[in-house]
């Protein structure tokens, strides 16, 4: 063939591919506007794949024209950041991350990739690194046209990555308008914490210096949550059959498209010899933290289920348990960190719902090495009942106040009092008669907190009720004694709170009591609010019915 011919036969393929490659072109973009992402995520593909063949191809070529070797590039830039946009829209992060390298590497200033990779960042909790690209957009000349959202978008980063430096966090604002509008945005954080082997089981999270009460442990947002109404008795079983199955469908979707993810959650237990667990390392649940995984570590559905029966918990928002509108509102969600707690009914940590956000705060002081520890379950209940609820759970509880409660049970006074109750018998009776059994008994201390917290609805009511305290009110401890004692083993909590209030409000504050019941809400809440918004705190929980 002459050269002519092989220059024009060459021409003409080149001609062909160019063609194909405006059609595919404009079909991804059709579908990228109309926000169909999978579809456009298919067309950018073949998009990608057909220019990389085409710059090779010229590139084997002698005399190559450099402009349209540099169109070419320019073009698979585009489409590998327009491919990354969809990905990242249906979160698929992993692979829109991918694609945001590979076009920074053919133009390492790609206005549009530099914002793009920044909002997957973002959206990955990595907010120093996110800052990073948002900046340099702001350089870019194209900056000027959007200059107003990449602000916003840079003080966003800078708030969220001093947040999860410092933990300091407030809530003030929401709190002070009644929960009202849209939770606030968090950031993930994580305190001066490791992870252990435990006494209680397999590993637990320790605390690495010492923890003021109040003071934060960790923010971290679900993996997955799955919300619903659930009203009326005989809806409650299917729907929560329906709402456990989506819940599982949004776990399996994040573990199929984040490896990150996909690894942390593998680490957690299923519940069998937990004492065999691999002590994980705490930083590999700090968002900034690169490790190395594989995609071919895959994670069997059996296994998933098992771990999600163990760590998954009911989410228990902060705004309906202070409004008291939680009734038929029920949630279920993963959380990674948190699920290295343990349960103890004695815990020092307790868990704040805020949107889709778990904030775990020390409701005791914690000292440097000691294992925190929250309720899995209300620790104000009796042995009984919380031992049926921890069998629900697969958990034998070996805590000390199980174990102490678990020799004096055994004492026909306590199950006189346990069925008398049950029976209908005068509450302020079977407080009076713990009581006296306890002087009996000499159980002090902490022993007395735990069998006061275990017949807190007695001691609730009893307080509560005029006619019981007319009857009762000499002969039993006052209600701060009481609150105080169980406040002691099972730190902070709402209901205790809420009756420290009542009876200020009843015989009046002065500024003890009241800088007491402060620190108290502090407890139940942690120091996410500032004095002014604790105090709207405090009178919503005296207003919210039970
Ligand atoms: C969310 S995980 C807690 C972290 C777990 N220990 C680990 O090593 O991954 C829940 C599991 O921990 C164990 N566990 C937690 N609290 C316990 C307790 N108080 N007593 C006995 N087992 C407990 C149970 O096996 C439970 O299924």
């Amino acid at each position: 063939m002459l050269i002519a011919e092989m220059i024009e036969e060459t021409k003409q393929l080149l001609e062909m591919a160019e063609e194909r490659l405006q059609q595919l072109r404009s079909k991804a973009t059709e579908l990228l506007l109309r926000e169909e992402w999978k579809e456009a995520i298919g067309a950018y593909s073949q998009f990608i794949t057909l220019s990389k063949d085409q710059i090779f191809q010229t590139n084997q070529q002698q005399l190559s024209d450099p402009d349209q070797l540099q169109k070419l590039r320019k073009s698979l830039c585009l489409a590998l950041s327009n491919r990354a946009e969809a990905r990242s829209r249906l979160r698929e992060f992993h692979g829109a991350l991918e694609d945001c390298d590979q076009a920074l590497e053919i133009d390492g200033t790609h206005f549009k990739t530099l914002l793009c990779k920044g909002k997957i960042l973002l959206s990955l909790n990595r907010y120093s690194m996110a800052l990073d690209f948002f900046r340099a957009a702001l350089l870019h000349p194209q900056a000027s046209g959007s200059s107003e959202s990449l602000n916003g978008y840079v003080e966003k980063s800078k708030k969220m990555d001093l947040l999860a430096r410092t933990g300091a966090l407030d809530l003030s604002d929401w709190v002070a308008n009644g929960f009202r509008g849209k939770s606030p945005e968090l950031a993930e954080y994580v305190g001066v914490v490791e992870i252990k082997k435990s006494e209680i089981s397999g590993r637990g999270l320790f605390a690495a210096k010492n923890i003021d009460a109040g003071s934060l442990v960790l923010v971290t947002k679900a993996i997955a949550l799955e919300r619903s109404i659930l009203a009326g008795k005989d809806l409650c079983e299917d729907a929560q059959l329906v709402m456990w199955k989506n819940f599982i469908d949004k776990v399996a979707d994040v573990v199929r498209k984040c490896l990150r993810t996909r690894n942390l959650i593998s680490k957690l237990s299923s519940g069998e010899d937990e004492h065999e667990l691999e002590v994980v390392d705490i930083s590999l649940f700090r968002p900034e933290t690169e490790f190395q995984v594989h995609s071919s570590d895959k994670m069997e559905m059996d296994q998933m289920l098992a771990i999600l029966d163990v760590n998954s918990l009911t989410e228990d928002s902060v705004s309906s348990n202070v409004l008291g509108r939680n009734k038929d509102y029920y949630a279920v969600g993963l959380w990674l960190l948190p699920a290295l707690i343990n349960h103890s009914c004695c815990p020092n940590a307790r868990r704040l719902h805020v949107g889709d956000y778990l904030i775990v705060h020390a409701s005791k002081d914690i000292k440097a090495g000691e294992e925190i520890t929250f309720a899995y379950f209300d620790p104000l209940l009796p042995l009984y009942k919380r031992k049926e609820t921890s069998m629900t759970l697969g958990i034998h509880c070996r805590c000390k106040r199980c174990k102490f409660e678990a020799e004096i049970s055994s004492k026909q006074e306590v199950k006189e009092i346990e069925i008398g109750l049950e029976r209908g018998m005068d509450v302020g009776g079977a407080v009076y008669k713990l009581e006296e059994e306890m002087k009996r008994w000499k159980v002090r201390g902490k022993e007395r907190g735990y069998l006061r917290a275990s017949l807190w609805c007695a001691y609730s009511e009893t307080y509560r009720s005029d006619r019981s305290m007319k009857r009762w009110g000499r002969r039993i401890p006052a209600p701060d004694e009481v609150v105080d004692s169980i406040i002691n083993v099972v730190g902070g909590d709402e209901r205790l709170l809420k009756i420290l209030m009542e009876q200020l409000k009843k015989n009046g504050a002065g500024l003890m009591e009241m800088e007491k019941a402060m620190k108290l809400a502090r407890e139940v809440y942690g120091k996410v609010v500032k004095k002014q918004a604790m105090r709207t705190l405090l009178e919503l929980c005296i207003g919210a019915n039970e």
